[in-house]
């Protein structure tokens, strides 16, 4: 029976007896336990409601950054390279669609890095006559070249030249040859590259002396366009030297004479026939001076030309004066149609072959648009090289022997100190056994200054002097002559005097600033180390401009050449009461000097203009002391005579 107990509901109080205490007690539990999980489940509400919102914020904040903010180089990166790969995949496969042999056009360009295309230079250029630089080892002598004059061959020995050197033996009889040609054969124009001091002046002038010693009546048969004045003179000089033998004439004109003097020089009037005649054969001239006796000389006729001698050719057609070539072409082409080849036999026994061109510069420019400017017919390219480098070596984008310095010259940098600089360069005077040096600076204000500067320390040790283009033409003349004798020991000057001007037996040239561009560096340095003598050239580089000065080297393919001086700054104690001193001095002079120039402004204006007119180069800044003083007299007794 026990098996099957069936429990019966008792009623409430048999409940009631027993369970009281736990329905109690459980119920309270249950309460308890929901109203703990309603707190939980508003908890989790919560959460769940905050991390929906932080989700939305952090898409709002993506979809600002995509809208606003560029790429990070990185993710750039990683895009391009994506889509490279995407269109590389793509070029393989449509290549691979039309047989795998062929490029498919334009699809494989975008996007993709483009490769640099080297510049490929015409034929001339990338294949040159090399020329040597060695002028210590000559082996032609003046007589190896039979084709010159006797008389020239003389007048050579008289001046005291046994050889010719490289760029000589290779030019001159290579003109000689196309001189003697029958006119039809028009001569080739050439381009002449070579360093500084290496004899391109006679390459020119002894051709054109010989071509033309036989004519009977004196035409403009050359033209010999310089870049500036000084260096107009001196290849005049060279001419007059060498025509002594001959009955031709040459004249200068840059402007150093008036213009009627110079138009009297260049041509005559005939009363006979009424016409202008030619009374020169040889024009040296500037780009400027030229233009202005072709726009304004009647009876200046380039009409019988034979040949158009441009030196210092790169810095020629870079001043562009005046367009000066556009003006001659003109002048050239209406007096004769001359590029046009000949089209009938009549045609080329009545016409003149074109002038011949010839481009002479130590830093020739490698540039063919700027060549193409000047029309070369079929043009020939002499060059020196860098290092032994022949044109097989260079490759044919590179023009090589840009910028070759003689062989014979040493080049040095020396490291230094702003604060101190002039030191730096008294010590370098003082300590080399140097008779004659050249400081170039870049300013004209600061040839004035360093000048003053070295003449107060140096004292009477040696004898300092400045040349800049503030002076009058006809003193710096003075002052290259004292200087080349050897009374001027060290000479200040600007980038104005840096190009072509020989004065022979410069020991060192010293750039107290250093060179902004190369081909400056080439024509200061290039004033030294001339015609197979030694030189030496140093250039001051202060601590911020080493990067600027080793990277202008480097691009010249220079780096190497250049080596370092060392300077020890220790030394300078020695002669640093005399700096002191002279820096007092320097500034008590310039001051005096600012004085001056006050009084004469202050003058009135009627004294202004009768000063302008009499003397202009007062008021320039950097005349000296002693010609502020003297100029200031002559002015006030010249006015005095005149009553101003
Ligand atoms: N064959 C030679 N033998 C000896 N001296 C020479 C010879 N040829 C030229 N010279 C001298 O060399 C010096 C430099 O000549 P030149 O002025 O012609 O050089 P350059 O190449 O024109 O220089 P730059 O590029 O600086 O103008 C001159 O004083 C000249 O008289």
């Amino acid at each position: 029976m026990d098996l099957f107990v069936v429990e019966r509901y008792g009623g409430d109080e048999q409940e009631s007896q027993s369970d009281t205490h736990n329905t109690k007690t459980s119920h309270l539990e249950r309460l308890l336990s929901k109203i703990e999980n309603k707190k939980q489940q508003a908890a989790q509400l919560a959460k769940d409601e905050e991390e929906r919102k932080q989700r939305k914020e952090r898409k709002k904040q993506k979809l600002k950054t995509i809208k606003h903010e560029k790429p990070s180089v990185d993710k750039k990166k990683s895009i391009k390279t994506q889509r490279q790969e995407k269109k590389s995949k793509f070029n393989k496969e449509s290549s691979l669609e039309v047989g795998g042999k062929f490029t498919v056009l334009g699809s494989d360009s975008l996007g993709s890095k483009k490769v640099k295309v080297k510049a490929q230079l015409p034929y001339w250029l990338a294949n040159p006559s090399v020329v040597s630089v060695d002028l210590k080892n000559l082996t032609v002598t003046v007589d190896d070249i039979p084709q010159l004059n006797r008389d020239l061959i003389e007048k050579l020995k008289q001046n005291g030249i046994v050889n010719f050197f490289p760029v000589q033996h290779q030019v001159i009889p290579w003109l000689l040859e196309a001189q003697s040609k029958p006119p039809q054969f028009w001569p080739r124009d050439i381009c002449v590259s070579a360093p500084t001091g290496s004899g391109k002046t006679f390459a020119f002038v002894l051709p054109i002396i010989q071509a033309l010693r036989n004519r009977l009546i004196p035409h403009i048969r050359a033209l010999v366009v310089l870049p500036v004045q000084e260096l107009a003179t001196q290849v005049y000089k060279v001419f007059l030297d060498y025509i002594g033998v001959t009955t031709l004439k040459a004249v200068c004109i840059t402007g150093k004479e008036s213009f009627q003097q110079e138009q009297s020089q260049l041509v005559r009037y005939s009363e006979a026939d009424g016409k202008f005649h030619s009374c020169v054969d040889i024009v040296v001239t500037t780009p400027g001076r030229l233009v202005d006796h072709l726009q304004s000389t009647v009876g200046f006729s380039l009409c019988h030309l034979k040949y158009l001698v441009i030196d210092e050719a790169d810095r020629v057609m870079e001043s562009m004066q005046n367009d000066w070539l556009y003006h001659l072409d003109r002048h050239i082409s209406s007096d004769n149609s001359r590029r046009v080849p000949p089209l009938t036999i009549r045609d080329i026994s009545t016409r003149h072959p074109p002038p011949q061109k010839l481009l002479f510069s130590a830093t020739l420019s490698q540039d063919p648009e700027k060549l193409q400017q000047l029309g070369l017919f079929q043009p020939r390219l002499f060059t020196s090289v860098i290092n032994g480098t022949t044109p097989e070596e260079s490759s044919s984008s590179e023009f090589i022997g840009k910028f070759t310095t003689p062989a014979e010259l040493t080049e040095l940098w020396v490291a230094c100190e702003l604060a101190v600089k002039p030191l730096y360069l008294y010590d370098l005077l003082t300590e080399g056994s140097w008779n004659t040096v050249l400081v170039f600076t870049n300013t004209t204000e600061g040839v004035h200054r360093l000048a003053i500067l070295l003449k107060h320390m140096f004292k009477d040790k040696k004898s300092v002097s400045e040349v800049s283009s503030a002076l009058q033409p006809k003193q710096r003349t003075k002052i290259f002559e004292c200087f080349a004798s050897g009374t001027i020991n060290v000479l200040v000057c600007s980038d104005a005097l840096a190009r072509g001007i020989d004065v022979p037996n410069i020991d060192c040239v010293i750039s107290y600033d250093a060179p902004k561009f190369i081909k400056n560096y080439i024509h200061r340095v290039g004033r030294t180390g001339r015609a197979g003598r030694n030189g030496t050239a140093i250039t001051l580089v202060e601590n911020r401009q080493m990067k600027k000065f080793e990277n202008m080297l480097s691009q010249a393919g220079k780096q190497s050449m250049v080596k370092e001086k060392e300077v020890d700054p220790s030394k300078f104690e020695a002669f640093e009461d005399d700096y002191k001193s002279a820096l007092t001095a320097l500034k008590t002079e310039l001051e005096r000097e600012e004085e001056v120039r006050k009084q004469i402004r202050k003058k009135p204006k009627k004294y202004l203009q009768f000063k302008k007119k009499n003397l202009q180069s007062v008021s320039k800044p950097s005349a000296t002391l002693t010609n502020l003083k003297t100029m200031s007299k002559k002015l006030k007794q010249l006015a005095k005579e005149k009553k101003i």
